[in-house]
């Protein structure tokens, strides 16, 4: 059983966030597609999954920040990516995952299935989904229906408009606020009530500059296992998608994707899918039909 402990050396990187600015990402546009044909060696590389189907995925519920489980087909999904890693050769160095158990034992799993030996592994709450606010834990099919297909887009999709805040009445505010992963490391004013991606890239790539782009300056080779949307925010900055085209990339669960990147950490190419191109495309269409009415 893997350890999923906060390492010591990544909590000392961890206590540099404090008032660390998100970074503006420039405007630019690149299509976000599958492929299987090994990119160009870049200088570095990295790698990124979201992690296998949730249980609240499975019935199409909001999550968020709510701490589902993996779904069976979520395992198997986990366990899947990590034969995909070892066939692909991929080794590592350090991972790092959200606090969140379907990310953490996607992890768990995938190094297990990967036969990969023991390495660090960084926990923070900044890789973990955005917060859903008052959407948390209702129906993605049965929003659409209630509220119109547009709107439940926007609250997917939109770069800056969050979903309406999480009131102390809401069934799981309790569970999530009085959560003690996160004493003492967000006070209440920080603790979010619900999150744009743009809020969302804002609490993410703190984390992204100040711990895991020195570890790969440093030659470290990378895991990242996070969620869709806190992964759209990191792909968002990689590639410099503009606020408008990040709107039609939709991650599909347990299918690792993979960067190489140049000495200036800028990828030599769009995110590479480990995965048959097929079988990512129907993921990808299937994570962004979930918001239409049934
Ligand atoms: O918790 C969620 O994401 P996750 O399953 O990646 O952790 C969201 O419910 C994903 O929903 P979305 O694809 O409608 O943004």
């Amino acid at each position: 059983m893997l350890a999923l402990a906060r390492n010591s050396w990544c909590g000392q990187m961890l206590g540099r966030l404090a008032n660390i600015d998100a970074r503006t990402p420039r405007p630019y546009s690149k299509p976000s597609s599958g492929g299987n044909q090994p990119d160009k060696k870049g200088k570095y590389r990295i790698v990124m999954v979201r992690h296998g189907e949730s249980e609240w995925n499975q019935k199409n519920l909001f999550c968020g920040w709510f701490d589902a489980k993996l779904s069976e087909k979520g395992q198997q999904e986990a366990c899947a990516a990590g034969r995909a890693l070892k066939e692909a050769k991929m080794e590592f160095d350090v991972a790092h995952t959200s606090v969140l158990s379907r990310a953490q034992d996607t992890l768990t799993a995938v190094l297990k299935s990967s036969e990969h030996r023991r390495i660090p592994v960084c926990t923070t709450w900044r890789l973990n989904e955005r917060h859903y606010g008052g959407l948390t834990g209702l129906n993605k099919a049965e929003t659409a229906k209630k509220f119109g297909e547009e709107k439940v887009q926007i609250w997917r999709r939109s770069y800056d408009t969050p979903p309406p805040p999480m009131e102390p009445d809401h069934e799981y505010y309790a569970c999530i606020v009085e959560d003690s992963r996160y004493q003492g490391h967000l006070s209440a004013s920080e603790f979010p009530k619900s999150e744009s991606l743009k809020l969302t890239i804002e609490r993410t790539l703190p984390y992204w500059d100040e711990v895991i782009v020195p570890q790969i300056k440093e030659g470290l080779r990378i895991l990242v296992a996070a969620h869709g949307n806190s992964l759209r925010g990191v792909v968002k900055h990689l590639e410099c998608i503009s606020d408008q085209d990040i709107m039609g990339l939709n991650l599909p669960t347990g299918i690792p994707f993979v960067y190489e990147l140049d000495e200036h950490l800028k990828p030599l190419a769009t995110l590479r899918f480990l995965g048959d191109p097929e079988t990512v495309r129907k993921a990808m269409e299937s994570v962004a039909n979930q918001g239409k009415a049934k």
